[in-house]
């Protein structure tokens, strides 16, 4: 399992504890130590030569009284506060043993996930709440559907509880087509809970009421920030191919990428693949959740995870089959 690079900023091991009801354990910091005050997700600083395992082991044991016994890799980022740089390597603790309690004083309670409120934690965290909120699977649509194969696919594929996250992609249609069918896809992806990315102005996405926006090469450079009136939940992504275009994601400030090609597609057969390696470098560089693209599908999410990544971006490999295919 991929662990994080030693690196020089505060090595810190980050638990997310989930019960069986979907919710996490959240606990307060004391008010006179950094980022005093806020909810936190129980963990602590890795001493020297101890592995990220051995500090989870140690910290849950020293501040809750419990002991692992299953997790995977979240999310691994580097934050900058004015006063200090930590590198959280963070993971999702599925089974443990014991009763949770606050053994140094600090307050505890259990939360749905989707209660988290990322303006009540240290701001290192809002990648953790973002990834915790994202699918393992970012679904887009191949440019050579016409629309009405379009919306058969969108509506035989929605029902499937794996596609909770669409972008809507289609770069063969006219500006009005795509508002057209844009539409008609929220309309569709709004009656499942599916939440729709639109690969397109920023502005049009605003305006349609999509769930946000999907930045392409091209988008990203021109990005000036958030327009006005947008959603505060409003997602912004973009697509990522080097270091600099994940340095622009950053500035962005974007709430996930897509990082591509990671293995050689049908669709871009001379292209250079990343290849896995690469792509841990990529996402270890983000500030945000990362779905690797190309050459994907459902059978590489374990991969994609193992190598930091949130899951798997596919255009036609992660599709689930329709009866008109
Ligand atoms: N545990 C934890 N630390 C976090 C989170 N987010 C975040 O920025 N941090 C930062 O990570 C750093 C280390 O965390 P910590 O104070 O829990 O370390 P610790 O348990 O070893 O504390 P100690 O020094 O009292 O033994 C702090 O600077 C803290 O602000 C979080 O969600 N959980
Ligand atoms: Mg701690």
């Amino acid at each position: 399992m991929a662990t994080c690079d030693d690196r020089s900023p505060l090595p810190v091991v980050v638990a997310v504890i989930m019960d069986d009801q979907g919710r996490c354990l959240i606990t307060r910091r004391p008010q006179d130590v950094h980022q005093g005050g806020r909810w936190e997700f129980p963990g602590g600083k890795r001493e020297p030569g101890e592995s990220r395992d051995q500090a989870l082991t140690r910290e849950l044991a020293e501040e809750l009284g419990i002991t692992p016994l299953s997790h995977e890799p979240l999310i691994c980022l580097t934050h900058d506060y004015p006063d200090l740089q930590v590198h959280l390597d963070v993971v999702r603790v599925t089974d443990f043993q014991g009763t949770p309690q606050g053994l140094e004083g600090q307050p505890l309670k259990w939360v749905p996930v989707q209660a988290l409120d990322a303006r009540n934690f240290p701001k290192a965290n809002r990648p953790i709440i973002r990834a915790l909120s994202l699918p393992d699977r970012y679904l887009i649509t191949p440019d050579h559907w016409d629309p009405e194969q379009l919306r058969v696919h969108l509506e035989c594929s929605l029902g499937d509880p794996a596609v909770s996250l669409v972008q809507l992609r289609a770069p063969q249609l006219d500006a009005g087509a795509y508002a057209a069918l844009a539409e008609d896809a929220l309309a569709l992806c709004r009656r499942q809970g599916v939440r729709l990315m639109l690969n397109a102005d920023p502005a049009l996405a605003r305006d349609l009421g999509a769930d946000g926006v999907h930045l392409n090469h091209q988008r990203l450079c021109d990005w000036r920030g958030r327009p006005s009136g947008l959603a505060s939940d409003f997602l912004v992504a973009a697509s990522v191919h080097d270091e600099v275009s994940m340095t622009q994601a950053r500035q962005a400030g974007c709430d996930f990428v897509v990082v591509s090609p990671v293995a050689p597609t049908r669709t871009h057969p001379g292209a250079a693949p990343l290849g896995w390696t690469r792509f841990a470098s990529l996402a270890d560089q983000a500030a945000c959740p990362v779905y690797a693209l190309g050459g994907m599908t459902p059978e590489d999410i374990p991969r994609a995870r193992a190598h930091g990544g949130q899951g798997v971006a596919g255009i036609r490999g992660v599709w689930p089959a329709c009866s008109s295919d």
